[in-house]
């Protein structure tokens, strides 16, 4: 059944995503972990003055991260309330999802050595 536009409603979905976000930075050490990544790296981006395509370039490279974090710990939360013990599929799911942030992570660094390589090089050079 589909419900009336309500302004209130969407502000309420706003309302969850950022508790979701907050839930996340609460709940989840390697959250620290990224944010201190993110921080680290905008500093060096605004340091290195890198142009507009690397800071698009960066902020997606950041957002993917972040954004396969949030969907494995999603995942992680809805697997234990499905299941306290040990079960090979909630391995699986649990483990696929990890590799989702490996994944990410991994990308992420190829895309901070492109960029931020040659600038690094150029101060030691
Ligand atoms: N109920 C379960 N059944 C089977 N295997 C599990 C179960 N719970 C956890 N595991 C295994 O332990 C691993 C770690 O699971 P856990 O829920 O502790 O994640 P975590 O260490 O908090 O991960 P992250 O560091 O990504 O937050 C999973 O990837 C999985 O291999």
């Amino acid at each position: 059944m589909s419900h009336a536009f309500s302004l209130i409603a969407r502000l309420k979905s706003f309302r969850y995503a950022l508790a979701g976000i907050g839930e996340l930075l609460k709940s989840q050490h390697n959250a620290w972990v990224h944010l201190g990544v993110t921080v680290g790296v905008v500093v060096a981006a605004f340091y290195f003055r890198i142009n507009q395509i690397e800071w698009c370039i960066v902020i997606f490279a950041i957002v993917i991260v972040w954004v396969a974090e949030a969907l494995n710990t999603a995942l992680e939360f809805l697997c234990d309330h499905v299941s306290s013990e040990f079960h090979p599929l909630i391995k699986k799911s649990k483990d696929v999802a990890a590799g989702a942030v490996l994944l990410s992570a991994i990308g992420a660094v190829v895309i901070g050595v492109i960029i931020f390589g040659p600038y690094i090089k150029s101060l030691t050079g």
